[in-house]
């Protein structure tokens, strides 16, 4: 079965993402290349997910294949329990890239409010299953409430990263996708945003699918950690993080946060010398 022949009933909320068997060849006419291969993984509605790898594992294929971007050559790929792509024309999907992609003629709350402005028609089938979020609290919940009539280009990388991360929130989707999206800013920066997103988060409790290339990063927001193996990428293991959310950023650097930083890279080790 293919994702496109998924039953398209309602939104089954309680379902989350689940990938069956999942395989991804990329075919050209000079070359083939098996992304994926058996892929199977279900996140849980309101679970932070983090897909953790080697480069070229296949991670942003996932998250591609999750979006609806990338059809999967087979297997199975549920949203909620509808097709990726269903659940995209449903706007119930919001995608993070690396950078933000806001329009640079419009307005810090302008950008936020696109999507509550492009999102405003009703689906196909007359059903919102969305609760689109008031933007100038979500941009005040990521500390931008004095850069709302601000453009883009009067904000730093960091500040333009967070409302982002805002007009995602405000879209209402149920499931947030983002693709290394502190992986461009200082230090710094980094963890400033990283906890803003975990008090974001815990407000709005959405399921995230998260892709790093920093352990500290997965252990510190995820509530499993996927970790991969070298391309064609399958699952090598999954690591509960058993830390408790409350204080978790204050238990960075502890021995329980340095014991599961060192058991997710021992799974990645793992999926190296499996492939050897
Ligand atoms: N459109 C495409 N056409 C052909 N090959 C592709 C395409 N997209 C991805 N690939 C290949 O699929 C494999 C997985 O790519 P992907 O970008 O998903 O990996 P990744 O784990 O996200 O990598 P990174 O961590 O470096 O961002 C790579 O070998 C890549 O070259």
């Amino acid at each position: 079965m293919t994702a496109s022949s998924v039953a398209l009933g309602p939104l089954d909320t309680d379902t989350g993402v689940r990938l069956r068997g999942v395989e991804k060849v990329f075919r050209s006419r000079r070359s083939t290349v098996q992304a994926l291969s058996s892929v199977d993984l279900e996140i849980r509605s309101g679970e932070f997910v983090t897909l953790f790898g080697p480069s070229g594992c296949g991670k942003s294929t996932v998250l591609r294949i999750i979006a609806g971007l990338e059809r999967e050559t087979s297997g199975e790929v549920s949203v909620f329990g509808t097709s990726p792509a269903e659940a995209s024309k449903r706007k119930n999907i919001a995608w993070i890239p690396q950078s933000s992609a806001l329009l640079p003629w419009l307005s810090v709350k302008a950008n936020a409010s696109l999507s509550n402005v492009v999102n405003r028609r009703p689906d196909r089938n007359g059903t919102t299953s969305r609760t689109p979020l008031d933007p100038v609290q979500l941009l005040g919940e990521v500390g931008l409430s004095d850069f709302l009539g601000a453009k883009p280009n009067q904000l730093s990388g960091g500040m333009r990263q967070r409302a982002s991360i805002a007009r995602g929130f405000v879209q209402g989707a149920e499931l947030m996708l983002m693709d290394e999206p502190f992986s461009a800013l200082d230090e710094l920066t980094k963890d400033a945003l990283q906890l803003r997103l975990l008090e974001v988060w815990s407000q709005h409790r959405k399921t995230i699918v998260f892709v790093t290339h920093s352990v500290n990063e997965a252990v510190l927001l995820s509530d499993r950690i996927v970790v991969m193996t070298p391309r064609p990428g399958r699952i090598q293991g999954v690591v509960d993080i058993t830390l408790p959310r409350e204080n978790r950023p204050e238990l960075a650097g502890t021995p329980e946060f340095t014991a599961l930083v060192d058991e997710v890279k021992q799974v990645l080790r793992t999926g190296w010398e499996g492939e050897r």
